[in-house]
């Protein structure tokens, strides 16, 4: 019997690539499926890239019938909040219907692993700042709606069947790959972290500070940062969890505290050497003040261990990237 493969939807996006590259190096046979809308060939360090649009049923139900699919993993998506504000139709039809669609074709596939991209946007502001899996969700934006309904879809689907998941809610991703060879590549990027690292080579002129009279110890926002690497390893680990027969688990991944945009910006200052330009702002509409993980479950039941909870570390590495990207523009 041929071995076992994975069907990674978003796998040419930056999460996506990055878990594609670790599936790799463990020796997993990898179908990508993306459309390549902010996604890219090159960033596929292996497998087979199939360009098309997950929510096409057609297309989703002969790849189940060509390859001997065992598990899907789920990155396609729309990503980016203040879109989702502006154009929220948009983010329903893409992170909401094309994964209703996806998840039709995976039940007639008798797909039995599903891993699916969720995000720490399902709960909204939580009290204290802090998040549970147990923590009441309450997105504040359509792009956390968008992933909560599609957990419900999961969970509702996953209850009719015998198919199991992990939907892991991603707290702030960043950095880039070990090795250098991908990283975050987004145009007109908005993520704190990489933000930092444009302004630190000059590709623009400062990154905004988004308020700084929140109530915390510096007045500026507080985000828990997870490493880009350690969250796919959580993916690999994932995986293996619904191999073994693990039950379906909505699991936050972070590390479990929380840096300020100030205490960021300080980390991206002391990888580049010289100071960052900044510019202090009113608070951006949405943001809450504070998002962190608590992260026990994840530890518990995949047996996760993080190995690069270090914000110097992830600045540097977000750094690297950029520099990597700048060069290859400049070629
Ligand atoms: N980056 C973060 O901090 C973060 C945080 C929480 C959750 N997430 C989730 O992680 C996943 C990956 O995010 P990312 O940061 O890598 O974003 P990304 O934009 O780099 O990757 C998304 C990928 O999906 C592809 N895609 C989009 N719509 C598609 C469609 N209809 N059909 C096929 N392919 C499609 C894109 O081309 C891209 O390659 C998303 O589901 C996102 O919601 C990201
Ligand atoms: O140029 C910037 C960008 C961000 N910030 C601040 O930095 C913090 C982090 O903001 P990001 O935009 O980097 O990330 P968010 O916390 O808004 O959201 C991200 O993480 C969430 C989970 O925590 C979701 O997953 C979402 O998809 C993803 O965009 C916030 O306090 C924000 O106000 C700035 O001050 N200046």
């Amino acid at each position: 019997m041929s071995k076992a493969k994975i069907l990674v939807t978003g796998g040419a996006g930056y999460i996506g690539s990055h878990v594609v590259a670790q599936l790799l190096e463990a020796g997993e046979e990898v179908v990508v499926l993306d459309n390549l809308s902010t996604g890219f060939r090159e960033a596929v360090l292996g497998g087979e890239l199939i360009i098309g649009d997950v929510g096409d049923t057609e297309l989703v139900s002969n790849l189940l019938r060509q390859y001997p699919i065992d598990t899907v993993m789920h990155f396609a998506a729309r990503t980016i909040v203040p879109e989702s504000v502006s154009d929220p139709l948009r983010y329903y039809a893409t992170n909401t219907g094309a994964t209703r669609n996806l998840l039709a074709c995976c039940a007639r596939a008798d797909i039995r692993h599903i891993v699916f991209s969720s995000t720490a946007a399902v709960y909204g502001v939580p009290q204290g700042g802090h998040a549970c899996e147990e923590t009441p969700t309450n997105p504040i934006n359509p792009y956390g709606t968008s992933k909560l309904m599609s957990e419900w879809m999961l969970r509702d689907l996953a209850a009719s069947c015998a198919m199991r998941y992990v939907a892991l809610r991603y707290f702030n991703v960043a950095g880039c790959d070990g090795r250098g060879r991908i990283g975050q590549s987004t145009a007109k990027a908005t993520l704190l972290m990489k933000v930092a690292a444009e302004a630190a080579i000059g590709v623009r002129p400062h990154v905004a500070i988004y308020g700084t009279d929140y109530p915390t110890a510096d007045g500026t926002g507080v985000r828990d940062y997870i490493h880009v690497d350690d969250l796919a390893a959580a993916h690999l680990a994932a995986l293996a969890y619904l191999r073994d027969g693990g039950a379906s688990a909505v699991l936050n991944a972070g590390y479990g505290h929380g840096y300020s945009v100030r205490e960021v910006l300080s980390a991206m200052s002391r990888a580049h050497g010289q100071s960052i330009p900044v510019l202090e702002q009113d608070r951006r509409a949405g943001d809450p003040p504070e998002l962190i993980a608590r992260c026990a479950r994840i530890r518990d039941t995949l047996g996760w261990i993080p190995r690069l909870d270090d914000l110097d570390l992830i600045a540097r590495s977000a750094l690297a990237w950029e520099k990597r990207l700048a060069a290859r523009r400049a070629s």
